[in-house]
């Protein structure tokens, strides 16, 4: 058994939409392939990943060095003690072979994104959805109903509070409980008035979280979580630069209702100072951490690992990213849900075709690997890259 090919291509996910602190004109994705030679069903295992938005492709990365790493190491040293299948935890060490710790940078989104495919392929090989091999791995149940949150509410040309409400209440036709706007992107007055009309719009139909995309200093934090202490409001997200830890715990003392950060951490070092310095309260906060940005699942492992000794239950994860190895980590794991995005970075977001929001949770269907066979507009894409 051994990897034959990996692929890259990078492909757009631009769109006109904005958050507090970049807009996505030129946002790219890194879609990979890793091509094994084992058969089933008359068809060749390929695992397939990609990044998730907000870091841009990673070709350069892989193609200059991790995907010849994993095509130079011996075939033997990739594959687990039985031989039976691939194991991601050698894969990993391969490809992180002569890299020094620290300072992740992007090299994480690289490894992210094949280490997916590595995974994909893995449970392809088991025969299995892949939320169901990591229950079997850790010896627990899978629970394939995940609770699902809408993530949009962007700043777009144009668009005034009316196209905002409107945007809202089509996630709520959607089956979707929980939405989420961004803020920070226009002044205190214009963001409060943009979250009353919305929190008029949904009612108590649904609640409402919201995230300033690490754009505030201090201050400015302070002064946010002063004005949203006067609504209901699920989360306050990301509300300074996600390495602050000293600041996301000033803003503790500023406001008792859930907060959630980590999207932009991307190492379980960087995850373990943000519940070391952070001020994060276990008992209300969410930890957004995306494996796809953060060195795959192979790391996000170890930082599960990180959680328990933090007296942290996996149910406070709902990690960035709204892509479907989340998905499949939250089902086989006990991670409390997953973002998604219901009009954005199509094809690789969303769930598999007839997979329905009901109730403001998805129900895993019983595809072999992650499931991108079941997401037509997606499996197509990936398979004109390798087959
Ligand atoms: O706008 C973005 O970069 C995406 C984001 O923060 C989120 O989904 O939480
Ligand atoms: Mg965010």
């Amino acid at each position: 058994m051994r990897i034959v090919d990996v692929c890259e291509v990078t492909k757009p996910i631009a769109s006109p939409i904005r958050n507090a602190y970049i807009d996505f004109s030129k946002m790219t994705a890194s879609l990979v392939a890793v091509v094994t030679d084992v058969v089933k069903d008359g068809r060749r295992v390929v695992g397939y990943g990609f990044n998730s938005n907000g870091r841009y492709g990673q070709g350069g990365l892989i193609r200059e060095r991790f995907k010849d790493r994993i095509l130079q190491a011996d075939p033997n040293s990739l594959i687990n003690d039985a031989g039976t299948n691939l194991d991601p935890h050698k894969i990993w060490s391969t490809m992180m072979m002569n890299e020094k710790p620290g300072g992740h940078g992007e090299r994480s989104v690289a490894v992210g994104t094949l280490d997916m495919a590595v995974w994909d392929a893995v449970a392809k090989i088991e025969d299995k959805p892949l939320f169901r091999h990591l229950a079997d791995m850790k010896g627990r149940e899978a629970n394939p109903k995940v609770f699902v949150y809408a993530a949009g509410g962007y700043y777009y040309p144009g668009k005034d509070n009316s196209a905002l409400r409107k945007e809202m209440r089509g996630y709520l036709d959607r089956g979707y409980n929980v939405v989420k706007m961004k803020i920070g992107g226009a002044s205190i007055d214009e963001d409060r008035g943009r979250i009353e009309s919305v929190l008029e719009e949904i009612g108590s139909e649904a609640k409402l979280a919201v995230d300033a995309n690490g754009r505030f200093d201090l201050e400015t934090g302070i002064a946010y979580a002063k004005m949203l202490r006067d609504y209901p409001l699920f989360w306050y997200e990301e509300i300074g630069d996600p390495l602050d830890y000293a600041l996301q715990a000033a803003i503790s003392e500023f406001y008792d209702a859930p907060m959630a950060t980590g999207e932009n951490l991307f190492s379980h070092q960087d995850a373990r100072n943000l519940l070391r310095y952070g001020g994060m309260r276990s008992d209300r906060d969410f930890l957004q951490f995306d494996c796809a940005l953060s060195y795959g699942l192979v790391e996000y492992l170890r930082t599960l690992d990180v959680l328990r000794q933090f007296g942290w239950s996996p149910s406070r994860c709902i990690p960035h990213g709204g892509h479907q190895m989340s998905l499949n980590i939250a089902a086989g794991l006990g991670l409390g849900g997953n973002e998604s995005y219901p009009d954005l970075f199509q094809p690789y977001g969303g769930f598999p075709d007839g997979v329905e929001v009901i109730d403001g949770h998805i129900t895993m269907p019983e595809l072999p690997g992650i499931g991108f066979e079941g997401k037509s507009d997606l499996i197509k894409v990936m398979r004109e890259l390798a087959e």
